[in-house]
């Protein structure tokens, strides 16, 4: 066990629920706040679970609109036919199976606010639709003969480069500009200064609220795993971790044993102050590391692992890249 490490006397800030203590995201506030004076559309960009809706709700909210409705399609899950049936609704009798009218979205998010997430996902003949609903602000459902005139502020947000889609052919360019008039990026967790701590005491005191286990304090090595993660999944995975350990763990302390296996797999003390541009050096300090490891541990692999804070499998996994096989 390390130090136990207490919740720090000072609160995160929170803007409109985006928990922060980094300077890149405090600078993202200033930006959401000044988008969310127009009704431009943004684009928002950033991996999964970076926040992306999160900030879509925060932009509505703020803005003049925040009277009026929030809608959000996520444009990945659906097929072509139902994603337009959702979109832009239809008469009883269009299709097959169509046995009453439905209004779609746009109808549905009149006078507030339309986001659409995974927008890179929409079929090329809807971005054609969506395209002209944004230059006429109105569109005829499935089915339909007449226009339906909407006011809608249209929010958009994608995983991956929109222009990326736009050079292979999978993105209309003209579509792209009309959607990214604001574009907003939200940086990786991992890239986030001082926001793997903050979340983290923000996610305890979310689960301890929710009970029966109250959690006090965090074992030091426990947050050095915690620092030492790389987050794919960013903040979803965070809040995951810390609920998985409420549920697998016992007592006041949270500890490394409680964190999922990945979180394990990782040597805390080594990845904890990786450099990107220090790759060559820290390769020799981590050979010099498993070295003294297995020289303290008396060539008992076990025994060395638990040293290092690594399971065995990691252990052996590094001896082979490091080719140290002679113990
Ligand atoms: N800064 C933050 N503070 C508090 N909670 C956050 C923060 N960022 C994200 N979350 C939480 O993490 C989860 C994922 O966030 P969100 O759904 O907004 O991400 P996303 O980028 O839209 O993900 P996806 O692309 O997978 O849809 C949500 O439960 C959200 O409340």
């Amino acid at each position: 066990m390390g130090k136990l490490l207490k919740p720090p006397g000072h609160e995160p800030t929170n803007f409109h629920g985006l928990i922060t203590v980094s300077p890149q995201m405090r600078q993202l506030f200033s930006e959401i706040e000044k988008a969310s004076a127009s009704s431009a559309p943004v684009l928002l960009r950033g991996e999964t679970g970076t926040g992306k809706e999160l900030v879509a709700r925060a932009l509505h909210r703020l803005s003049r609109r925040f009277r009026g409705p929030f809608r959000a399609l996520n444009c990945a899950t659906l097929t072509r036919e139902m994603l337009a049936s959702e979109l832009f609704g239809h008469i009883k009798g269009a299709f097959t199976g169509a046995t009453r009218s439905r209004k779609g979205l746009f109808e549905l998010a009149d006078g507030g606010t339309l986001f659409l997430d995974e927008i890179a996902e929409l079929p090329l003949d809807l971005q054609a639709r969506l395209l002209r609903v944004i230059e006429q602000r109105s569109f005829v459902p499935l089915g339909g003969t007449e226009q339906v005139s909407v006011d809608v502020r249209l929010l958009s947000a994608t995983h991956r480069s929109l222009r990326h889609a736009v050079d292979e052919g999978r993105f209309r360019a003209d579509l792209m500009f009309r959607l990214r008039v604001v574009p907003i990026f939200l940086p990786r967790l991992a890239e986030r200064e001082g926001d793997i701590e903050a979340l983290t005491w923000h996610f305890i005191s979310v689960f301890n609220g929710r009970g029966p286990r109250r959690v006090e304090a965090v074992d030091s090595e426990a947050m050095d795993a915690l620092e030492a993660y790389d987050w794919p999944g960013n903040v979803r995975e965070l809040s995951n971790v810390i609920e998985y350990a409420f549920v697998m763990g016992e007592g006041e302390v949270l500890t490394l044993d409680e964190l999922t296996p990945e979180l394990r797999e990782e040597p805390p003390p080594i990845a904890a102050h990786r450099r990107a541009d220090d790759r060559g050096d820290e390769q020799d300090e981590e050979r010099r590391e498993l070295i003294d490891a297995l020289e303290r541990a008396h060539g008992k692999k076990t025994k060395a692992a638990d040293l290092l804070g690594i399971s065995r499998t990691t252990l052996w996994r590094k001896l082979k890249e490091h080719q140290i096989d002679d113990w």
